[in-house]
């Protein structure tokens, strides 16, 4: 998934709130591939400090709306705003110094290095990296592969991935290269974390983990989460509000029970993956 180079140009009772708490707002968001319409008119607020879940059947447009968000495909129409800065199609890179983060469908770890060198490998403005500053300030640079090693090192304790800090990460089981992937979006104290499908493969114990964990971001570092997931137990047990997407656009939001019970929403599935969205 490579941004193209037409670029040169939970905890219920969260879900009514203010307009000035909307962290993440996209307005009327368009994107075809070829003669498809993948996202169309598509809208969606995030408020600041909710786990925000994002549901809809297969093709709905999610990953697009995420691939979009985050600066890796190009819109066609509409807008999006952080903070109320607007970030359309700006390149990732400068999105993510926006504080927005993402992980993907699909782990994208780096196989033949270590666990813990995945993690300082993550660019958060080293030093190093400029010819000027590794000839002339290497005490600068020095200090700041250290402060990055620590970091590292308490984001594995966090994510209990400590013991496995030396393994290469292509030998981490499905579910530990999620917890890597959370790991990575933490070493750059993000404001936003865009999550795609953080359950997919993952055995019950390292789930519970896993959720435990962001609602812990969540709650005690207040970092906002967006969350894609199939999973209709852990949207409904972890994330509020829940918005359904279908056919490229929003079909609704509301609270987990509200969505549960709209009639809307269970047609959008009907036919799909699930017939219901009994949780
Ligand atoms: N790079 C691409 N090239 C062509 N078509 C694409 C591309 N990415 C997505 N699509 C199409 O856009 C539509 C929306 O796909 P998307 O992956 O966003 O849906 P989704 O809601 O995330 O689905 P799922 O839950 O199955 O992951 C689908 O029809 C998909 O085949």
């Amino acid at each position: 998934m490579t941004r193209e180079t037409e670029e040169s140009g939970g905890p219920h009772g969260k879900t009514s709130r203010s307009d000035d708490a909307v962290l993440l707002k996209v307005q009327g968001l368009v994107r075809d591939f070829d003669s498809l319409r993948a996202l169309d008119g598509a809208d969606l607020e995030v408020h600041s400090d909710t786990i925000t879940g994002l549901i809809g059947p297969n093709g709905a447009g999610k990953t697009t709306l995420f691939n979009v968000v985050t600066g890796f495909h190009l819109a066609q129409g509409g807008r999006v705003t952080l903070n109320g800065q607007d970030i359309t199609n700006l390149p990732p890179h400068r999105i993510f110094r926006h504080g927005l983060c993402r992980t993907f469908q699909i782990p994208r770890e780096h196989q033949s290095l270590s666990v813990l060198e995945n993690l300082m490998l993550v660019p958060i403005g080293q030093q190093g990296e400029g010819l000027f500053n590794a000839w002339l300030r290497p005490g600068a640079v020095r200090r700041q592969e250290l402060a990055n090693r620590k970091k590292a090192l308490e984001v594995l304790e966090f994510v209990d991935l400590s013991h496995v800090r030396d393994e290469y990460a292509r030998n981490l089981s499905g579910g530990q290269k999620k917890l890597l992937e959370l790991a990575r979006t933490l070493m750059t104290d993000p404001t936003l974390v865009l999550l795609d499908e953080p359950g997919a493969g993952v055995n019950p114990t390292l789930m519970h983990r896993l959720t435990d964990n962001i609602r812990y971001l969540n709650r005690e570092r207040g970092i906002t989460f967006l969350v894609i997931e199939h999973d209709m137990d852990m949207i409904m047990s972890l994330c509020d509000p829940v918005v359904v997407m279908s056919e490229g656009r929003q079909l609704m939001t509301g609270s987990p029970e509200e969505v549960r019970r709209d009639p809307r929403v269970l047609e959008a599935y009907l036919g799909g993956q699930y017939a219901t969205v009994e949780g």
